[in-house]
């Protein structure tokens, strides 16, 4: 097995970065995500990493050799695409045992290979098959046992369960990480999907326009994101507006005219314009004002969404707030004034 070192990496098109100055390590065995809205340069930084393309600058290494200059069948990895890409006219047996034979392996053990990677995918039983005779969950199946048959150092997956129901999806993320620790096999792993990086990584970047506006594990981005971008990215924060201030207890935040203590980790510089960023499922509307920190708010509209309610408010200072809460045991009309509370730790104040 062996790490994946990406240093200064940088590409263009055209004139224009697609990649811009990108440093990532993901160290060996472990499940690497990159995150970030369409155009972003995932895919870009994943073709590189396999070798389709050569950067501009900066080095890729897999283990301790810098592969630049290699090619991507020389560089000991197997790739999984949004699109199953399989061959129509072989059958499932002859499509998971491709790469086998491109590596020069004799029919006898790469069949062989071929179908201990079918049953790792939970296929044994379908090799005669012909890929449109499967689902498409199951063509993506022997999409993931054709990259691992060979048993690579680096496993690559471009958007693999995107073109999945949400059912299968969540099925399959599961499985595919499963698959992962079994193997042991370091892994970068393409999604638009923050949920599913959340769910999956031990760690996570996440891209904007080509660079990394953050990186870290799941718990790392999601409590304390850098700034709003990824704070909203990653699941929908509300942002509510505020300047740090110096009182009679320190530096806090001042927005809408109230003053919010910091938790612990933050560090506030005085005059500063930020953020509180507050996860929907964070804000308390059960309560009314008393020792908790909050804002005073008026109900716009109450979403029904099976276990919960999505509560759309607006506070007095004129910021949007969107609130999840039980749909057992909560009374919230429209129009309704409620007090909008939250704890230090879960306002997390972000750059503006
Ligand atoms: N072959 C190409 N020629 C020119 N520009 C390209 C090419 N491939 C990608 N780009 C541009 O590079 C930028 C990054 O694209 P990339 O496909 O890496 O983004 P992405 O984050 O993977 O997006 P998506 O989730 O939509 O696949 C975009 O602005 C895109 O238009």
């Amino acid at each position: 097995m062996a790490s994946v070192e990406i240093a200064g990496v940088s590409k263009q098109y055209a004139g224009a970065w697609a990649v811009d100055r990108v440093s990532i390590t993901v160290p060996d065995g472990s499940f690497f995500s990159l995150l970030g809205p369409s155009g972003s340069g995932k895919t870009t930084l994943l073709r590189l990493v396999a070798g389709f393309l050569r950067p501009d600058a900066g080095t890729v290494r897999i283990g301790p050799a810098i592969v630049n200059e290699v090619p991507p069948h020389k560089r000991d990895i197997g790739m999984v695409f949004q699109q199953y890409a399989l061959f129509p006219h072989q059958t499932v047996l002859d499509n998971v045992a491709f790469g086998l034979e491109m590596r020069g392996m004799g029919r006898k053990a790469r069949e062989a290979k071929a179908r201990e990677a079918l049953e790792m995918v939970r296929m044994a039983g379908r090799e005669r098959a012909y890929p449109k005779e499967l689902s498409g969950g199951q063509q993506q199946r022997i999409a993931i046992a054709r990259s691992i048959a060979a048993r690579p150092a680096v496993w690559l997956l471009d958007e693999p369960l995107s073109a999945l129901d949400r059912k299968l999806r969540i099925e399959m993320q599961s499985e595919l990480r499963s698959l992962q620790k079994l193997l042991g096999i370091t892994t970068i792993y393409v999604t638009h999907d923050q949920e599913e990086a959340l769910a999956m990584s031990d760690g996570i970047a996440i891209f904007r326009d080509g660079r990394i506006a953050q990186q870290g594990s799941a718990e790392d981005l999601y409590e304390r994101p850098a700034d709003g971008f990824v704070a909203d990215f990653l699941g929908s924060a509300n942002l509510i507006e505020g300047v740090v201030a110096r009182g009679p207890q320190g530096l806090h935040v001042v927005a809408e005219g109230e003053a919010f203590r910091p938790s612990a980790d933050h560090i506030l510089r005085e005059n500063e314009r930020v953020h509180l960023a507050i996860r929907p499922e964070r804000l308390d509307l059960s309560g009314a004002p008393g020792a908790a920190q909050g804002l005073p708010a008026r109900v716009e509209s109450v979403l029904y969404l099976g276990s919960d309610l999505r509560v759309v408010l607006r506070t007095r200072g004129g910021a949007l707030l969107v609130a999840r809460a039980p749909s057992r045991g909560t009374a919230l009309a429209e129009g309704a004034e409620v007090f909008a509370a939250f704890k230090p730790e879960d306002a997390a104040i972000v750059a503006h």
